[in-house]
């Protein structure tokens, strides 16, 4: 199956388990895969067939940049469900990087793969 990317979107948000990241805003960068027939599109060329990566990259960034969840397995959860759920995606693949989080380490975070079939 073909995929539509996003990459580095990067998000500022409340996120963490400590006080002090309670306070502050930090950046989180999202890549997201999604599977989509690239053939659909291709065929009428028309955006109004596919998976409009500017409409999924609006979406997450408004949510993200509102959410305040502690950890980020949790806000990862949050927005592969919002993506399956709202736009026509089978099964998405998402990274959240937190860049900075740990001293030493470019960036933490977790990666997850989930099927709407499975939601
Ligand atoms: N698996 C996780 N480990 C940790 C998380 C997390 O969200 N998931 N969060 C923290 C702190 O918030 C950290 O990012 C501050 O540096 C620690 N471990």
């Amino acid at each position: 199956m073909d995929t539509v990317f996003i990459e580095t979107l990067e998000v500022e948000a409340l996120i963490g388990i400590y006080d002090w990241e309670r306070r502050i805003r930090q950046p989180l960068l999202f890549d997201i895969e999604m599977q989509f027939d690239n053939r659909v599109p291709a065929a009428s060329d028309d955006i109004a067939d596919t998976l409009d990566y500017k409409a999924v990259s609006k979406r997450v960034s408004d949510y993200v940049s509102q959410s305040e969840f502690g950890l980020v397995e949790t806000l990862a959860e949050r927005v592969a469900a919002i993506i399956l759920a709202e736009f026509a995606v089978a099964h998405v693949r998402l990274k959240l990087a937190k860049p900075g989080a740990v001293r030493g380490a470019r960036a933490v975070g977790v990666i997850i793969e989930r099927a709407a079939a499975t939601l």
